[in-house]
This record gives structure tokens, C-alpha cells and sequence, in this order.
């Protein structure tokens, strides 16, 4: 059974956003992830072998909840799901992506970047968003201003979030946790130091607001 995003959400302060170019990068790259302590785990559909990878960690990584970032039409929706996610998020919010993942049963992170947009969005039903892009829309302080007027949402910011303003977003009353791929780099899972990320994600799971 999927979990609720509400629970996604506060699994671990951070949900690593992933880019992963080489599916035999995918199961050590979980594993370390959960050892370290972020078991909720975006894997973008931003690259060809995005749906292995997403088969490849729910196969080897058993603690995590592997859900599927970049969703942008129904079908990757679609595959997603049949791939293993069990949570999906997208960089906006589209009435042919959420009504595609309510069919499939997937839970939905979807993106806003206004308050008109997640006000669409409540009123379909989701009161847990993502605020993308979230440092380029005016960061923590933009979001902060949300919380009252938009009192009964809660948000995932994504988007040029760092270990280093992460606590400023983690401290909002309207904050459940934050997504970033600071702890996944380029380079770290290029030369399989797992060892390094394993480190960075234990950071990152130990911040409080
Ligand atoms: O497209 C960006 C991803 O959502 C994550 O953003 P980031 O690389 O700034 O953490
Ligand atoms: C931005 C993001 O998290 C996504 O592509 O779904």
C-alpha cells in the first residue's frame, strides 16, 4: 500500500531529489542514502534510464519509499507507477497529471509557485505541496508569508535548497520537510563514493529546524 504523501514527507527533513544517469548506480545509491538515514527518495524522470532506476532501489533498497519526480503527463504517470513508485511529485500542478494519478492510486507532490496555484490545488483536494522553485521565488521568507493566509497547506520547498538555508525552511510553521539533490552530486555518484553521500545524507537527516 502506497503511504500518504503526508508521510513521505515526514519520513526524513529531506527527500533527496535524484538525477541518475546509470541504473548501476541505482542500488548502492539508495542503500547509502537509507543508511544514512533519507529513505524518502525522488527519482527524476529526467534521464532514459529513470524507470530502471526506479525498479533497481525498490529491488535493493527495501527501507526506502521510492516515488518518481518530473511526472509531466499522464503517461509518466502511468509508468511510474507500474515502474514501483509509490509517491510521485512534478515541478507544477496539472489537472491531466493529478487526475492521471488518482486514477493509479499515486500520491501526488505537485509544484506550485503562487498562491493562486496552490489555492487550485486545495481546492482539489491537496493541502501538501511542493513551493518550486523555492529559492528563486523568494526562498523562506516568501514562504513564511504563506502560512497564515494559506494556513491549512503545508510544503515540500524545492529548488536551490542547501544544507546551509535548509533550517530556515525547516523552521516555518508551513514547512513538513524539504527536497534538494545536494545530496546526491554528480561527481559522488559518478565515482561511487557512497561513503561520501552516505556522510551527506546523514546530514542532512539530522537537521532540525
Ligand atoms: O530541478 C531541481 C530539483 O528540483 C532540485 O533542485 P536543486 O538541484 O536546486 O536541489
Ligand atoms: C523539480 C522536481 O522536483 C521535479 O522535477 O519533479
Amino acid at each position: 500500500m502506497n503511504p500518504s504523501v503526508e508521510d513521505v514527507c515526514r519520513l526524513a527533513p529531506v527527500i533527496p531529489v535524484l538525477i541518475v544517469e546509470d541504473v548501476a548506480t541505482a542500488a548502492p545509491l539508495a542503500r547509502a542514502l537509507c543508511a544514512g538515514g533519507l529513505r524518502a527518495l525522488e527519482v527524476t524522470l529526467r534521464t532514459p534510464a529513470a524507470l530502471d532506476v526506479i525498479r533497481a532501489m525498490v529491488a535493493a533498497a527495501p527501507d526506502a519509499v521510492v516515488g518518481a519526480g518530473t511526472l509531466m503527463t499522464p503517461e509518466d504517470v502511468r509508468a511510474a507507477k507500474a515502474a514501483g513508485a509509490r509517491f510521485g511529485v512534478s515541478p507544477g500542478c496539472t489537472d491531466r497529471v493529478l487526475d492521471a494519478a488518482e486514477a493509479e492510486g499515486l500520491p501526488m507532490l505537485p509544484g506550485v509557485a503562487t498562491p493562486g496555484e496552490a489555492m487550485r490545488a486545495a481546492e482539489r483536494g491537496l493541502s501538501i505541496l511542493k513551493f518550486f522553485p523555492a529559492e528563486a521565488n523568494g526562498g523562506a521568507k516568501a514562504l513564511g508569508a504563506w502560512a497564515s493566509p494559506l494556513a491549512k497547506l503545508r510544503f515540500c520547498p524545492t529548488g536551490g535548497v542547501s544544507l546551509e538555508n535548509a533550517r530556515d525552511y525547516l523552521k516555518l510553521p508551513n514547512v513538513l520537510c524539504v527536497g534538494g539533490s545536494w545530496v546526491a552530486p554528480k561527481d559522488a555518484v559518478a565515482e561511487g563514493d557512497w561513503a561520501r553521500i552516505e556522510a551527506l545524507a546523514a546530514e542532512a537527516a539530522a537537521l532540525t529546524a
